[in-house]
């Protein structure tokens, strides 16, 4: 191992997601999703404690600078009976509350002890880490910081920040283990410029992930993190079940084997998706105040119930992904000259065709995935010239549209004019929705990718 490379500060960085077509049909191996990856991301700056000479020292701190009170700081050792490494939240007096962030502690045991498969232990020194998100992560109002550079300062803690719902858990899981791994481990065992490495963090994020989450969702958002924007099949959720809980006998051999191992049937197809040159996606927020609990186990049960309606509103959907993801990459390898008639008539047909079957999915199953107030706002959007037409992304709900429009500025601009006049009578379910926001943010193919460290050293130090 070549130890004075590896322990040189490091960054790395993962996009967020929106997923444009597949919402409740991705969980199932059956069926795909069609994800893009988003420029908003998150980074992850890692260097070595600065610890006067003599002083040796088993921590490792995290710190959200952009918020307040997001330090986090970790002892960690070996366990014995080969259950990986435990990592111990440290506090530094009894005066200070113990903010517990699952999804960092996960993150960290998991790289950790799959960094210790291959490292001895006594190589892996104490490290700093900074965490930092793009601005579209968050709703609330930011401040420049000073001096100035991408990231704002949030006068509030992580719990008060107003969520986009970009992904940014698994933005963070991902950035963090890459991080993480790229620091530690010699670029011969680790390289994140690889197949091998992305395949390893992609399966290292998933399983951390899930753990956190304390559930088995689809993992898309994972897997645009590492890879960017694809047409995603998930991987079979009982993978992950055999695996003991960090510190129990054999968790660090187990961890490593399903890290490396080749029973991982996930299926990332990058060269399935494509945006066309001239067209891009719009993100909006809707601030509507209401969350929908339970909407995923509500429509799987409906379809438990309903097996045989529901086949047909799942394949009449999964045709209409194939055929998008079809006329996205025809469009993007087609001359724009050429062809007749309106250039994008058919995927505007493709858009609302899926938009029909969502709706009937919804109404079928009691849950608002288009509600009324999404569809009068997307109806509206698409109407504009230059629009080619928008969904509700990923489970849907009130709080956000994706649009996909012509990238001009005639169009955005005729857009901003209508979402912030905008305006939804009671639909009579109770909720009236405010704002519509537009994120300044649009697609990015590329997933995660190492960062120039020097860019970050600014944000590292105090608190
Ligand atoms: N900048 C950040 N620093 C540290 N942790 C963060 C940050 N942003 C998000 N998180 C973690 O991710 C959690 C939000 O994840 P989640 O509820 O899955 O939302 P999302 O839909 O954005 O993924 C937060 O509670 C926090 O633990
Ligand atoms: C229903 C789903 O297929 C899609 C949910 O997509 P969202 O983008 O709505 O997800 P969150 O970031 O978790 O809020 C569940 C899944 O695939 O895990």
């Amino acid at each position: 191992m070549t130890g004075s490379e590896s322990l040189a500060p490091k960054a790395v960085s993962a996009p967020g997601k929106v997923l444009l077509a597949g919402g409740y049909l991705v969980l199932d191996r059956n069926y795909t999703g069609l994800v893009f990856g988003l420029d908003a991301r998150i980074h992850v700056y890692i260097e070595p404690i600065e610890t006067k000479s003599g002083v040796s020292l088993s921590e490792i701190i995290v710190k959200s600078p952009q918020f307040r009170e997001a330090n986090w700081e970790y002892g960690y050792r070996l366990t014995e009976g080969d259950g990986g490494i435990a990592v111990t939240p440290l506090r530094a007096s009894h005066d200070v509350l113990l903010h517990k962030n699952p999804f960092i502690e996960t993150a960290l045991t998991y790289a950790l002890t799959y960094i210790s498969s291959h490292l001895p232990h006594h190589q892996i020194g104490p490290s700093t880490i900074s965490i930092l998100a793009s601005p579209a992560y968050y709703s609330n109002q930011g401040t420049p910081s000073n001096p100035p550079s991408q990231f704002l300062k949030y006068d509030v803690s992580l719990s008060e920040a107003h969520k986009t719902g970009l992904g940014s858990s698994a933005a963070l899981v991902t950035s963090f283990t890459a991080a993480l791994l790229t620091y530690y481990l010699p670029r011969d065992v680790f390289d994140i410029d690889t197949e091998d490495g992305l395949r390893v963090l992609h399966n290292l994020a998933q399983a951390s992930h899930c753990a956190a989450q304390g559930k088995v969702g689809s993992g898309f958002d994972i897997a645009s993190a590492v890879y960017g924007s694809c047409l995603y099949r998930r991987f079979t959720p009982t993978l992950l079940s055999s695996l003991p809980v960090p510190g129990a006998s054999s968790f660090s051999t187990a961890l490593k084997n399903l890290i490396e191992g080749k029973e991982w049937d996930t299926e990332i197809h990058k060269a399935a998706i494509k945006m066309p040159q001239g067209l891009r996606l719009v993100m909006c927020d809707v601030d509507c105040g209401s969350e929908t609990p339970g909407m995923v186990k509500k429509v799987l049960q409906w379809r438990a119930e309903n097996q045989e309606e529901a086949d047909d509103i799942w394949n009449g959907l999964q045709k209409g992904n194939d055929d998008m993801a079809k006329e996205l990459t025809r469009l993007a390898t087609q001359d724009p000259q050429s062809g007749e008639g309106e250039r994008y008539a058919r995927l505007r047909d493709i858009i609302n065709g899926n938009r029909e079957l969502i709706r009937k999915m919804g109404e079928a199953s009691g849950v608002p995935i288009e509600p009324p107030q999404q569809t009068a706002l997307l109806d509206a959007c698409s109407k504009i010239p230059g629009i080619v037409g928008g969904v509700v992304p990923g489970a849907g709900g009130y709080d956000a549209v994706v649009l996909l429009i012509e990238d001009r500025e005639d169009v955005m601009a005729e857009l901003k004019k209508l979402t912030s006049a905008w305006k939804v009578e009671n639909q009579g379910d109770g909720i009236t929705m405010g704002k519509v926001g537009i994120l300044g943010i649009r697609e990015d193919m590329v997933g995660a990718r190492r960062e120039e460290p020097a860019v970050y050293q600014m944000w590292n130090t105090g608190s």
